[in-house]
């Protein structure tokens, strides 16, 4: 470690002492090259806490020439040029995810290095291979680790590939957590590494319960593609999207830390946001505005807006009229309606189309028009007028606020796709006066956006990870698809978590809305976060919110991490809270939104300083106070999960609410403390003997 060390400043060093003066031709040029040999010296940084490499290969003699790698986050090599530590996502790496004793994939040994504060610390062997190639192997290396090894035995290894836990992949886990979220590039696990680098060109949906790792997965899938297709992906982009900014700001440090800086992340409404929002939706509105059948209305509504050309056009050049007729720039206006293009392109197209019926006539009546004539056709007065008459411009934002207060627009283009009562349903009980005093919906934004791009077509992105997929209604998965039209996605989600009242029931009609229907559906069933006992717990509510979705297999036992109790109120929230702050680690108390004062209040008075989610938590700071609206996504080593009961009420309906305890029921890494008054949801009874 300490020579890889010393070669990665040497890499350094070598940068810092390029002289570029002799190859760049001028000032422009020096300045973009210095800014990338900076960038350069950054990317090559020591970051003292996170060691250069976490596990090694030794190949078998007849592969590789029988090399051993050393697998890191980023490559290394010494003054020869040859590598001392290969990033984790070349080709060479991928039996440290991927070999087993059943298929070793010409690996001898597999080796993973404990480490505690930046000090190796401990290190697990794997013998994929019978033993004879593994004494021939340069693994008498290991001779100088200090410490103890973690699993040296033969026995150990064959449990930890038979997909047992490791004692190493346990440790990472429960390590305390504080700051951001990690990422997982020392120990992603087989089914987790298939979907990491599945190929560019494919969608992946995801389907996996709480804690299965969806979201580390889906961060290392663009790390993987930003490496394997660097520059494809620098010029189209790429993009993460989260449900909203606590999280984001929680997962934020992952792509940096394994030094992807270029990743673009964002909220659906941060896409959507051509407008203010400022105002909500009941759900029963919500529900229509999110449906697929509003693309079909704004489609029509748009094209409603071209009228058929009711007299002749004249164009007049020099001494010359030129008339065609009102039929045959009907038959036009309907062509490029029939055509499968933007309402804004076809606009674009109109004129020259017209002026080419024009100069039909010039070439029949002898004359011999070129090119130019055409241009100066198509912008004449006459021509002009014709088109602003015929293909208005349209306003997006102004389209949508006519749907939603004009009963008779609506109905006109709503018809045989909403009902009466949908339609009263969308509509502003007292209509704005213009876009920019409306009061927006986020649905509405979403609504704006695809009117948008019927006039003009959305840019796309060559990536897109989607993350708490389940959630989106199909406006929005729309809106998603959009932006990856061109390129791929990763689709993440987990439909017992859904808590919207479009929240998706199958990933297959997902898909659809979101113009991937070819995708293919993985499904992970490991669960790294939430320990057995607690899962088990709150699997109870399974049958009752997703029925037919299988129990998370949690990969960690953890005796003692469940504790349901009664309490009398805030005060013995406060003694759990405390108890938490005891260990080590992060502590989320987790309650329904509408109890959140009264526990703020409570925290105050007792003295404990606390956090709102998305606000990183310190060494100093530890405790955040978690409305359960804001809980998904998250997770904590400890939480204090307040009345169960007020949880589910908080919802609108009971399955919602029940959901809502599912994802607050599953935050936790290594203890989790249930306190209620009232009753506990009958749901959360264990299940009856077996007849
Ligand atoms: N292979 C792994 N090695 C170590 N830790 C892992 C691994 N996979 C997942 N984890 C950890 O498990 C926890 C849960 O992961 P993550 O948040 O990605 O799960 P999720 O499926 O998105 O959960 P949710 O459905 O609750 O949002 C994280 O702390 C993550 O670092």
């Amino acid at each position: 470690m300490a020579a890889s060390r010393a070669a990665l400043r040497a890499m350094r060093e070598d940068v810092r002492a390029l002289d570029i003066r002799d190859v760049t031709a001028n000032w422009v040029n020096a300045a973009v090259l210095e800014a990338q040999v900076e960038d350069r010296i950054k990317a090559l940084a020591d970051l003292a806490h996170t060691p250069l490499f976490f596990g090694r290969l030794d190949y078998l003699p007849a592969a590789q020439e029988g090399q051993s790698f050393y697998i890191g986050r980023r490559h290394v090599h010494d003054g020869a040029g040859d590598p001392m530590v290969v990033d984790w996502r070349a080709p060479v790496s991928r039996p440290f995810y991927r070999a087993s004793r059943a298929d070793p994939q010409d690996v001898a040994l597999r080796r993973r290095f404990g480490y505690t504060g930046g000090e190796l610390t401990a290190y697990e062997d794997e013998a994929l291979t019978e033993p004879p190639s593994r004494a021939a192997g340069p693994g008498s290396g290991a001779a100088g680790v200090p410490g103890p090894a973690a699993a040296p035995d033969p026995a150990a290894a064959s449990d930890a590939s038979a997909g047992h836990t490791s004692a190493l992949l346990r440790a990472e886990i429960e390590r305390p957590r504080v700051g951001p979220m990690r990422d997982i590039v020392a120990t992603i696990q087989p089914e987790q590494d298939e979907i990491v680098r599945s190929g560019l060109a494919g969608t992946v949906c995801v389907q996996g319960g709480p804690g299965t790792g969806k979201t580390a997965v889906g961060l290392h899938r663009v790390a993987y593609l930003l490496y394997a297709h660097r520059e494809r992906l620098a010029r189209t982009g790429t993009l993460v999207i989260g449900p909203n900014r606590s999280f984001l700001h929680y997962i934020e440090q992952v792509l940096p830390a394994l030094g992807e800086l270029e990743v673009r992340q964002a909220t659906v409404d941060d896409l959507v946001a051509h407008v203010e929002v400022r105002g909500t939706d009941e759900p029963a509105a919500a529900l229509v505005k999110g449906d697929a059948r509003m693309a079909e209305v704004l489609r029509r509504a748009l094209r409603s807006q071209v009228t058929t050309p009711a007299e002749a056009l004249v164009v007049v050049r020099g001494s010359r009229r030129w008339r065609v007729p009102a039929y045959e720039l009907a038959e036009l206006v309907r062509e490029l309606l029939d055509r499968d293009i933007r309402y804004g392109a076809a606009r674009d197209a109109l004129p020259q189309r017209v002026a080419h019926a024009v100069l039909t006539r010039m070439e029949e009546a002898g004359e011999a028009p070129d090119d130019r004539t055409q241009d100066a056709v198509a912008r004449n007065p006459a021509v002009k007028a014709l088109v602003k008459a015929v293909w208005p411009q349209v306003e997006p934002a102004r389209l949508v606020l006519r749907l939603l207060s004009d009963p008779e627009f609506l109905a006109e283009h709503a018809e045989g796709l909403l009902d009466e009562a949908e339609q009263r349903a969308v509509r502003w009980a007292k209509p704005p006066r213009s876009v920019r005093s409306a009061r927006w919906s986020a649905a509405d934004a979403v609504l704006i956006d695809e009117a948008m791009d019927l006039v003009s077509r959305t840019h796309s992105l060559g990536h897109v990870v989607l993350d708490e997929a389940q959630d989106l209604s199909p406006m929005q998965y729309r809106a998603v698809g959009r932006r990856c039209s061109t390129g791929s996605a990763t689709v993440l989600g987990d439909l017992a978590q859904g808590t919207t009242p479009w929240a998706t029931s199958g990933w297959a009609r997902a898909l659809e809305h979101l113009g991937k229907p070819e995708a293919l559906v993985e499904e992970l069933t490991a669960g790294f976060r939430v320990p057995r006992e607690v899962i088990a717990y709150a699997s109870r509510l399974l049958p009752h919110i997703a029925p037919g979705l299988a129990e998370v297999r949690s990969v960690r036992e953890a005796p003692g991490s469940l504790e349901v109790r009664t309490g009398a109120g805030a005060a013995d929230v406060v003694a759990a809270c405390r108890a938490a702050l005891g260990r080590a680690g992060s502590v989320g108390l987790i309650a329904a939104d509408a109890r959140l004062p009264e526990l703020a209040e409570a925290l105050a008075e007792a003295g404990l300083p606390y956090l709102s989610p998305g606000d990183e938590t310190t060494a100093e700071s530890r405790l955040t106070l978690v409305p359960a609206s804001l809980a998904k996504g998250l997770e904590y080593d400890y939480v204090v999960l307040d009345e169960p009961a007020a949880v589910v009420a908080g919802e609108p309906d009971e399955r919602t609410g029940l959901r809502r305890l599912y994802v607050a029921l599953t935050r936790a890494v290594s203890g989790l403390t249930v306190l209620h008054a009232e009753p506990l949801p009958p749901q959360l009874a264990p299940a009856g003997p077996l007849p």
